[in-house]
């Protein structure tokens, strides 16, 4: 059975698309078996991945919008253990066009349920923004991990997505649950990054992971050779930290 974790922050170039496909890569260079899963119509993670967004016919917006097949939809990315579901900016349509579709809230859950026996992770990189993707991304999910940059008006905005996040606890998956909350973009030499920690963990406690990601060139640079940083430079802190993490994720930290 695989284990399903949404990268969810509405708030926008927080870190999600970059945690996504690291945190994959990570996953699947200590054995596992990835599935990332981009349903963001932007198609960064897809793309980060290796994938030629060009390249693809059938994307999410068939598996969500027109029945078609997981297994149809799927690539195989540029690591070894790690397959994509992209996405492309046909997907732009999709959350209009949900709106009148029978179960709307339910279909990426009844697609990805098909290949569960297949990986041991599945990773969703949400959108920025808490419409029908993001609801399709959290009723698929056994647990959401939310990035928060380390800046001013961190916290701003997290509220509404805890709202959310109930919600879909309420009525549509009960068993969804906060995997954690990851600090990310962390520059050290600032006093305000350090006041940022205090203020998260004071609200979050034992949700925030051990792991926090600081600012690094290399993470920043991989996504342009469509490398996660593990293959882009596996020596580089970047690599390192997203590491760290996906060891605390398999662990529980
Ligand atoms: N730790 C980091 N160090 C340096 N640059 C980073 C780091 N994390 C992310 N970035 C860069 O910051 C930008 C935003 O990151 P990213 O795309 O991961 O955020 P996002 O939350 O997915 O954004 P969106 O809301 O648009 O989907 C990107 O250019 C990315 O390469
Ligand atoms: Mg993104």
């Amino acid at each position: 059975m695989a284990k399903v974790v949404a990268i969810a922050n509405q708030k926008g170039g927080v870190g999600k698309t970059t945690t996504a496909v690291n945190i994959s890569a990570c996953l699947s260079y200590i054995g596992k078996k990835v599935l990332l899963v981009d349903i963001d119509p932007q198609g960064n993670a897809t793309s980060g991945a290796g994938i030629e967004k060009g390249d693809v016919d059938e994307c999410i917006y068939n598996l969500l919008v027109e029945d078609t097949s997981v297994e149809q939809v799927i690539r195989q990315s540029s690591v070894e253990n790690l397959d994509v579901v992209p996405s492309t900016i046909q997907l732009s349509g999709a959350e209009i066009e949900l709106v009148s579709t029978i179960s709307r809230e339910i279909r990426l859950k009844k697609a990805l349920s098909e290949m569960d026996d297949e990986y041991d992770y599945m990773i969703i990189d949400c959108p920025p923004s808490l419409g029908l993707l993001t609801i399709n991304a959290l009723t698929a999910s056994d647990s959401v991990l939310i990035p928060v940059q380390c800046e001013y008006y961190a916290l701003e905005g997290l509220s509404q997505l805890l709202n959310t996040i109930r919600l879909v606890q309420k009525h549509l998956n009960t068993d969804l649950e906060i995997e954690g909350v990851l600090l990310t973009m962390l520059d050290a030499r600032t006093n305000l990054g350090i006041q940022v920690i205090e203020e998260v963990k004071k609200y979050f406690r034992e949700k925030v992971f051990e792991t926090i990601i600081p600012r690094n060139i290399r993470l920043g640079e991989a996504p342009s050779y469509g490398l996660p940083i593990i293959l882009y430079d596996a020596k580089s802190k970047g690599a390192q930290v997203y590491l760290d993490l996906a060891k605390e994720v398999v662990t529980g930290g």
